[in-house]
Formats: C-alpha cells, sequence, structure tokens
C-alpha cells in the first residue's frame, strides 16, 4: 500500500499481489456488518433458451416471456442460453481480462481511470473513496471511444489484440441487448411488432467492464463487489464457471448463483425499472470473495443514449398499472448523479428521484 503523491492526491494504492499475500485485511476494505450477512440458499431462477425467441416459435416465446416476467416482477434476475454469442468470444474476453489483470500494478497503472471518468483501471476504486472499498479491480471500456486506441495509447501496440476482443465482445453484446429488450417488451405485455424497449436502445451506449476479485484473506469481512442495484437499464454479466461469488437478494434474504457453464445473466438495473413504470425490479446484488480462488466477470452495462428522455411506455401507464411512477430524466443526469453526489448502493433510483424533484431545474 502507498500513498499517490501525484498531484498531491490523498487516496492509496493497493498492489492486490500482495494483499492476497497477507493473513488480515486493511480496516478500509471491512464492510459493515449488516451489509455482509451471508447468504443461506442458491437461488432458482430462471435459464431462458433464446433459441426459440430467435426462431419466432409463439408459444415457446410466450413461455420464456411468463418466466421472466416472473422473475422481473419478483428479484430482477435470470440467465440465458443459446445466446448467439460464441462460447470462444466469451472464453477469449475472461482470458484477455485475466492476461490484463496479471500485469506488474505500474503497468496497469498506465492505464488508470482519471477522476470524473468511467475508463480505464480501478484498484479497489481506492482514487474515489475512502471506507469500503470493494476487493476488486476493474478495468473499463465505453462505447465513446475505441478500446484498441484506449488500450494502444496508454500500455503499448501489444494491447491491440486485447482492445480488438473488446470491441468484438462488445458488438455482440449489443445485438444480444437488442434482442433481450425486445423479448423484455413482449414478456410485459407489449405487442411483439410494437418494439418499443428495441427501437429505444437501438443507439444504446454501454460500459464494459472487466471485473477481477483476488483471493482474500478474511473474505467474511469484505465485498468483492457491496450490495448495489445497477444505475443503467440491464445489465449482461459473463462469469468465471467453476468460482462462485455472485449473489441475489430474493424473497428477504441473500442467495447465491451457481455459474452455468455458456450462460450469460441478465440483471434488470434502475432505469430499466424505470422504464417498466416500476413494474420490474432492479436487481439487488453483489459480489463476495473467497480466501482461495481468484475469480473474473465481466458485466456489459446497457444504458440509453445520454441525452434521451428515459420514460415508461403509455401502455404501462393508467388503468391496470397505476399511475406514472417516475419523473422523466436522462442517463447523462443520472450517471452524473452516482459519480458526483451518490455512491451507487440499493437506494441510488429512490435518491435520484428525490434529487430529481428538490431540485427541478438544475441537472444531476
Ligand atoms: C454508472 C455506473 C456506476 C458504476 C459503473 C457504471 C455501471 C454500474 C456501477 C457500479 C459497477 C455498481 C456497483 C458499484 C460501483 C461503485 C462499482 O463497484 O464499480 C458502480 C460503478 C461506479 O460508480 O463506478
Ligand atoms: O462480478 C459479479 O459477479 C458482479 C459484478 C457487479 O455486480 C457489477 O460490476 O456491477
Ligand atoms: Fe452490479
Amino acid at each position: 500500500m502507498a500513498l499517490d503523491a501525484e498531484k498531491g492526491a490523498r487516496h492509496y494504492i493497493f498492489d492486490s499481489s500482495v494483499l492476497s499475500a497477507q493473513t488480515s485485511i486493511p480496516a478500509q476494505f471491512v464492510w459493515p456488518e449488516d451489509e455482509r450477512v451471508r447468504s443461506v440458499d442458491e437461488l432458482d431462477a430462471p435459464v431462458i433458451d433464446l433459441r426459440s425467441f430467435f426462431s419466432t416459435d409463439a408459444a415457446a416465446t410466450r413461455a420464456a416471456a411468463d418466466a421472466i416476467r416472473a422473475a422481473c416482477t419478483s428479484h430482477g434476475f435470470f440467465q440465458v442460453v443459446n445466446h448467439g454469442v460464441d462460447a470462444s468470444l466469451c472464453r477469449d474476453a475472461l482470458h484477455c481480462a485475466a492476461e490484463f489483470f496479471r500485469l506488474p500494478l505500474v503497468a496497469k497503472l498506465r492505464a488508470q481511470q482519471r477522476p470524473g471518468s468511467l475508463w480505464g483501471y480501478s484498484g479497489a476504486h481506492a482514487n474515489r473513496f475512502a471506507a469500503k472499498l470493494p476487493w476488486k479491480e476493474c478495468v473499463s471500456f465505453h462505447s465513446d471511444a475505441s478500446a484498441v486506441d484506449y488500450l494502444a495509447s496508454t500500455l503499448g501496440n501489444d494491447f491491440q489484440p486485447m482492445g480488438l476482443v473488446c470491441e468484438r465482445y462488445s458488438e455482440a453484446m449489443k445485438k444480444l441487448t437488442l434482442s433481450i429488450m425486445e423479448l423484455l417488451g413482449v414478456s410485459l405485455g407489449l405487442e411483439r411488432e410494437r418494439r418499443y424497449y428495441r427501437e429505444f436502445f437501438e443507439d444504446m451506449e454501454y460500459i464494459m467492464r472487466c471485473n477481477y476479485y483476488p483471493p482474500c484473506p478474511e473474505p467474511d469481512l469484505a465485498q468483492g463487489t457491496g450490495p448495489h442495484r445497477d444505475p443503467v437499464a440491464v445489465t449482461i454479466l459473463a462469469q468465471d464457471d467453476d468460482v462462485e461469488g455472485l449473489e441475489v437478494f430474493a424473497e428477504g434474504t441473500w442467495r447465491s448463483i451457481r455459474p452455468i457453464p455458456g450462460a450469460l445473466v441478465v440483471n434488470i438495473g434502475d432505469t430499466f425499472m424505470a422504464l417498466s413504470n416500476g413494474i420490474y425490479k432492479s436487481c439487488l446484488h453483489r459480489a463476495v470473495v473467497n480466501r482461495v480462488h481468484e475469480r473474473r466477470s465481466i458485466a456489459f452495462f446497457v444504458c440509453p443514449r445520454g441525452d434521451k428522455v428515459v420514460r415508461a411506455p403509455e401502455e404501462l401507464v393508467g388503468p391496470g398499472h397505476g399511475p406514472r411512477e417516475y419523473p422523466d430524466f436522462t442517463w447523462a443526469e443520472l450517471v452524473g448523479f452516482t459519480q458526483s453526489r451518490h455512491r451507487v448502493d440499493q437506494k441510488t433510483l429512490q435518491c435520484f428521484v428525490h434529487h430529481l424533484q428538490s431540485t427541478p431545474d438544475s441537472s444531476a
């Protein structure tokens, strides 16, 4: 651990290979007791086979939509298989991420996330937060610019192949996102031809974030990613298939998620909760760590184009659904709120709405 002297900044830099080898963890990594209650059981969530949806089989699509609706009105979590993303592309992306995190700390710091940016490398978010640090490292890419250029300019041309894999992976995820959006619309009772959500996300933005959770000497005190709801619309997550860590809060308890080889996880986020007029629940989840195994995941965070107004379709408002639950907002406002005012947690959307309603004319 060292104090970063750059421009007098007073944040710590952690080297996970050093931390993992110690017998106890620094105090900044210890989470409050109520946020680390253990999981009791596995979550029984639907695994949706997208093959039937792609083949427009009406009965199978109805069954898939019903299972999604049941999951999303309750906890906001399901998985998809036969999703059309090449298994080798997912493997390559997880592999590139693994190679990146194995670099010496000085190299990773060349790609370090700058204040106010969602791009680049972050170790434990120690440059942003002083306590409840997550036991993880991340590297993120954003739809605003090319991952190839970012990696080549920060780490050198040897990292172009990793950039290319990230770009191919993001393209595949964007395509899958549009199918998931169409299916979410059907599951909410909209006609398949209506395509409200699919069209809304045609010009989506995204953040691709590779997470690395090193082994932790005191896993019961720490969190890999603390309890939160993703502020985005949906998150599509690929994960190592031999190490558990993801947990979802459902029916009053934390439930573990057993990785299914080849499956991708789908979480409903705050923005989709607003887009469904509160019918679908933003998934409360976290990632726990363990003493022995490292774990990797890649989150593909789906966001609307920054300036688009987030608003549930008329069909989901009024008779049979209740009044409009959320004020209009843009993703640019919500993301600004999470970076400058409110560390993402389980109440982000609630606090954001309160903020909008108490300062109606100011941007977040
Ligand atoms: C808008 C965002 C904030 C976070 C990155 C994107 C999408 C998800 C958010 C996050 C990953 C949710 C968990 C907590 C968080 C702090 C993290 O661990 O990285 C969140 C991101 C962030 O605020 O940078
Ligand atoms: O790594 C995981 O399993 C979950 C990560 C997560 O929730 C996030 O990055 O938002
Ligand atoms: Fe998350």
